[in-house]
């Protein structure tokens, strides 16, 4: 007996997907996650993006992954220079995160803030709370996105204790301990 979701006999499947995009969307707008810019410069140009999806994978070797849309102006970029540096914004950056979320050129995006270059070549941002240094080691393409894995070569750890976090479709601030 089939499983009660396969398409007949190979007619197309017409069932409606049991969480559509929107649902999915909603759903995730409930999870609170850190904003980040995640840079790169190279022989693809310098480029940079707003970015939620990142997790980190292991410790062994120090390896961050990032979900890039493959539709983003900045696909191009990162996958020509295999380079990204993941900065981690602070209370105060919303400004930075809304210049980086699309619609402005590049080189616009990087008239604002403060950077430095990281060893790897990719912009890294005065002021993060944290910012990885990193090389993409592999990438993988799932739906509408490609996954990064990025093996972290550098980190700067920044003077701020409070986070930008993103929840329910606007910025909030989370404030950490402070060092004594
Ligand atoms: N992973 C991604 O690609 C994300 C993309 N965005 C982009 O920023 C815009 C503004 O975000 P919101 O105000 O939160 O509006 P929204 O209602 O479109 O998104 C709600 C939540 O769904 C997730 N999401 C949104 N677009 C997604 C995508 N294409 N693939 C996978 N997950 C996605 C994110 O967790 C996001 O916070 C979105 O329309 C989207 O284009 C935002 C967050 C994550
Ligand atoms: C808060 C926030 C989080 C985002 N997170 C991601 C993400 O994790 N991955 C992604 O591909 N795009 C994400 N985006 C959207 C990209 O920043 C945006 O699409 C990107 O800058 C490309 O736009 P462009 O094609 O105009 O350059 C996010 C946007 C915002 C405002």
């Amino acid at each position: 007996m089939p499983p009660p979701c396969s398409p007949l006999d190979g007619a197309p499947d017409t069932t409606p997907p049991a969480v559509t995009r929107e649902g999915f969307r909603n759903a995730m707008a409930r999870l609170g996650a850190a904003v980040n810019i995640v840079t790169t410069d190279g022989p693809g140009g310098r480029h940079g993006f707003t970015a939620s999806a990142v997790c980190s994978v292991t410790d062994s070797p120090p390896t961050l992954l990032v979900c890039l849309n493959k539709g983003s102006s900045a696909a191009g970029p990162v996958h020509a220079n295999g380079v990204v540096c993941i900065n981690t914004l602070a209370a105060g950056h919303e400004p930075l995160s809304n210049l980086f979320g699309g619609r402005t050129p590049p080189e616009e995006r990087f008239a604002s803030g403060a950077w430095r270059v990281a060893a790897t070549g990719a912009p890294m941002l005065v002021g993060a709370v944290v910012a990885f240094d990193c090389r993409i080691v592999r990438t993988v393409e799932v739906g509408t996105h490609n996954v990064l894995f990025c093996e972290v070569v550098g980190v700067a750890e920044g003077g701020s204790h409070e986070s930008l976090i993103y929840y329910s479709r606007r910025y909030h601030t989370l404030s950490g301990p402070t060092d004594d």
